[in-house]
């Protein structure tokens, strides 16, 4: 028997909004019992701007979960707490070691209840941050979204939330869509395994293009310096100055040093899904494929155990919806075993090529808005001790000599960031059948300069325009960009 395929509703997404909640986030809790929280985050700016927020947040008394009803306002109160605890650790000249019990108790047992850890994660700035502009218009728009709370201000931080949202939002109906495949793939049905795969690849076309928009809306410089410290993580921040983690008190007064990587969009459950959905396989950083190990049929090389440990950090029931979909997932194995089929081949290809290309554009945001501001900063210092110190805040950087800064920046999730991202990248394109399309996707034999490439007939234009239509783009030699479009 055939493991069951996930139902959506079981794991609290929505057809419509996935890992969004289908119901907006509350733009503040209805029990005026906590209204000091609210308060303290309507004024966050203000306060950390002051250097005001640890003394208020140090008399703030300790409020209990009671009060909590909905759903929604379970994540309110998470988010208004992640805020509060990033606030009030990074908020100062050097980092808080020790969280109040204020925020450290209800955190706690508001992160057990949603079943996420108690920190600012992804979901805490991102997917239950923000609201529509218009109600009546999809939040799947840039233009019609605003965030709830942000660390500075800033409207660069607010777009920086906000590109997410809108590609969680606009990748949302992906989520049937392949589930629908997995069945179909089941009961032989080609013909819709292919149609679902190239709206799929559409799709992912189409959040590329989103993730290309950040530099709109948010400055790099904005980004490095401002927003970017608030979002650390406590694991790996010795150098940081904190070398023990950072003490929570529990209910019971029980106090403990704890480390948790800070907020990364590693812990968006769409992509993973993408990935599993595709059969699209993470080695740990620096593995290499077919080790001979492999070969010898003896157990296959670790999976990457940072993408995995991010799925701690999505909320409980998003993380067992991956688990699941992982026990269905078909997709890759039904279009290996029908390679006869050159549409279905194409499709299948075309999906890698686009979230192959997402991922390329990703790095070069990363490169953009990290690697080469933590260059500029180090180039700009006047005064290596000071500067040394706001350095490691801001990358999580360890032992960064001159030189070989690439090498040791590190992610606010802890990775040794390009490695990490380029070897995701190329591994994107494992799975792939078509030779041409291997070809195009390797980095090492990647056309140079303005060559145009061509990955075959996708589907019919809509609006009935004669001629194969398919997805074409170009790879400059200048950002090695896959700049695939469809026309
Ligand atoms: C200025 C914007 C961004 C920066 C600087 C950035 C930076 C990073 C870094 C450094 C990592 C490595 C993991 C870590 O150690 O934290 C990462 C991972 C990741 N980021 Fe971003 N990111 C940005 C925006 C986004 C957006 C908008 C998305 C949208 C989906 C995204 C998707 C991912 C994914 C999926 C991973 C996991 C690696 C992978 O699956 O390829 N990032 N990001
Ligand atoms: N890992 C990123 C941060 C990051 O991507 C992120 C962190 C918190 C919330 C959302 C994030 N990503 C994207 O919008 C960094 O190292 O700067």
């Amino acid at each position: 028997m055939l493991p069951p395929i996930p139902n959506l509703a079981d794991y609290g997404i929505s057809p419509e909004y996935g890992f969004l909640p289908a119901e907006l986030p509350l733009e503040r809790l209805p029990d005026p019992y906590y209204n000091k929280w609210e308060a303290i985050v309507l004024n966050l700016q203000g306060l950390i701007l002051s250097k005001r927020l640890r003394g208020v947040i140090d008399r703030l008394p300790v409020l209990s979960t009671i009060g909590l009803e909905h759903d929604s306002e379970w994540r309110r109160a998470y988010s208004l707490l992640g805020f509060m605890a990033h606030g009030y650790i990074w908020g100062g000249d050097s980092p808080a070691e020790v969280l109040p019990a204020a925020i450290s108790v209800p955190l706690l047992a508001i992160s057990e209840h949603l079943e996420i850890p108690p920190v600012a994660t992804y979901a805490a700035v991102c997917l239950w941050n923000f609201k529509p502009l218009f109600i009546d218009e999809h939040v799947d728009n840039l233009e019609n979204l605003a965030t709830l709370t942000t660390f500075t201000g800033s409207i660069d931080e607010s777009w920086f939330y906000l590109v997410s949202v809108a590609i969680e939002a606009r990748g949302a109906p992906t989520i049937p869509l392949m589930l629908n495949a997995i069945d179909a793939a089941r009961g032989n049905d080609s013909a819709t395994v292919t149609l679902c795969l190239q709206k799929f690849a559409e799709r992912l076309d189409d959040l590329g293009a989103l993730l290309q928009r950040m530099h709109e809306g948010c400055d790099p410089r904005v980004f490095y310096d401002r927003i970017r410290p608030f979002l650390a993580g406590s694991k790996n921040m010795e150098e940081a100055g904190l070398p023990n983690g950072v003490l929570y008190e529990d209910a019971t007064g029980a106090r403990s040093y704890r480390k948790y990587s800070g907020g990364s969009n590693a812990q968006s459950s769409l992509i993973q899904f993408f990935d599993i959905i595709l059969g699209i396989v993470h080695r740990t950083t620096g593995e290499k494929k077919d080790t001979a190990s492999e070969k010898e049929g003896s157990a296959p090389p670790p999976k990457n155990n940072f993408l995995l440990e991010m799925r701690k950090y999505m909320p409980g029931p998003h993380r067992r919806f991956l688990e699941d979909v992982g026990l269905v997932a078909n997709i890759r194995e039904y279009v290996e075993a029908n390679s006869d089929n050159a549409e279905l081949r194409i499709a299948f290809d075309a999906c890698l090529a686009m979230l192959s290309a997402f991922r390329d554009v990703h790095i070069n945001v990363v490169t953009r808005y990290v690697v080469m501001k933590s260059r500029e900063s180090r180039s700009r210092s006047k005064s290596p001790e000071v500067t040394r110190r706001k350095l490691d805040i801001a990358s999580s950087s360890r032992d960064v000599k001159e030189g070989d800064d690439k090498k040791n920046l590190k992610g606010t999730g802890g990775t040794a960031l390009i490695p990490f991202l380029k070897q995701a990248r190329d591994e994107t394109a494992e799975p792939s059948v078509e030779p041409w399309a291997r070809r195009y996707m390797s980095k090492s034999r990647r056309p140079r300069g303005q060559e145009d490439f061509f990955l075959g007939k996708l589907n019919e234009h809509a609006d009935g325009a004669d001629g194969i239509c398919g997805l074409a783009g170009t790879w400059t030699a200048e950002d090695d960009t896959g700049g695939l479009c469809h026309y």
